[in-house]
């Protein structure tokens, strides 16, 4: 080992995790690793069990057997203060944008820093609205409710709320679905300006493939009730599996295709 991997810490470790509902496996003895500073891609197949491991790494889902650290913490042993603690040092973008509609778009944003920091409430709406202009979203916009937003400004929004307590750590789970071709490529080079920017590690579930090869370092693949493959997307996409397979032969369809 180098020094240049000597020096990098894993950010998250999934160790031998088995997850059981009722009879039914769905994690068996799943080992995953996460360095800061990697955007990874978590794909795998419907009902894999994606959600469900983002869901354990929060802490909402309890592993059956396993162990699942992040930042050094064993997320089902924290107590109140580490928990706290660890919210604080993520942000989690959920896949319908999930905004609370009775509030307006500013407050969408300030609410984890009013639930979570003790500041005077002129500086979280600065911050908010600071928030808001780092994810593409004007102060005209800050007093309006979601259901006046498109959907495009839905995630933006979202996004500037799960950055609202400038994470370390960012959940995007499937960050462009339901965005039409243009707002989902500007949507790709807004998360890709802040992971650089915001020295950000980027967990990201996606379907799409245009997201994960555009912005992944590391693709993990969940198959056969753990991680079959963990790489760079060129490695994975060679990594021979009947799910990765079909998974990537839109992907290299294109390939071919630009090829001529
Ligand atoms: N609380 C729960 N109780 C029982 N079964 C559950 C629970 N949560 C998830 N499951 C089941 O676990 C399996 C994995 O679900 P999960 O949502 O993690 O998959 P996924 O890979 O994210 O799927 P998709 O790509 O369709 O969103 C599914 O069969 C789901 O029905």
């Amino acid at each position: 080992m180098d020094n240049t991997q000597a020096n990098v810490q894993p950010i998250i470790e999934i160790d031998k995790l088995w997850t059981q509902f009722g009879q039914t496996v769905i994690h068996q003895d799943l080992d995953l690793s996460i360095n800061a500073g990697e955007i990874v891609g978590l794909v795998g197949g419907s009902g894999s069990g994606k959600t469900t491991l983002v869901r354990q790494v929060l802490g909402l889902n309890r592993p059956t057997k396993g162990t699942v650290k992040v930042f050094g913490v064993d997320v089902s042993k924290a107590d109140v203060d580490q928990m706290y603690s660890l919210q604080n040092r993520w942000g989690m973008l959920f896949q319908q944008g999930a905004l609370f509609s009775a509030l307006t778009v500013l407050d969408n944003v300030a609410l984890p820093m009013r639930e979570l920091r003790a500041l005077p409430d002129s500086l979280i709406r600065d911050a908010a609205l600071l928030k808001l202009q780092m994810a593409g979203i004007g102060p005209e916009h800050a007093l309006k409710m979601p259901s006046d937003l498109s959907g495009g400004m839905i995630k933006r929004v979202a996004l500037a709320r799960a950055l609202s307590l400038e994470p370390e750590l960012l959940f995007l789970d499937e960050p462009t679905a339901g965005l039409d071709p243009a707002s989902s490529a500007a949507f790709i080079e807004l998360i890709r300006s802040l992971h650089k920017d915001m020295h950000l590690t980027v967990v990201m579930i996606t379907h799409d493939l245009e997201p994960l090869l555009a912005l992944s370092t590391k693709i993990a693949v969940l198959a056969d009730k753990h991680v079959i493959a963990y790489d760079t997307p060129e490695k994975v996409m060679k990594v021979h599996h009947p799910f990765i397979t079909s998974f990537f032969l839109t992907a290299r369809n294109v390939e071919h295709d630009t090829c001529g």
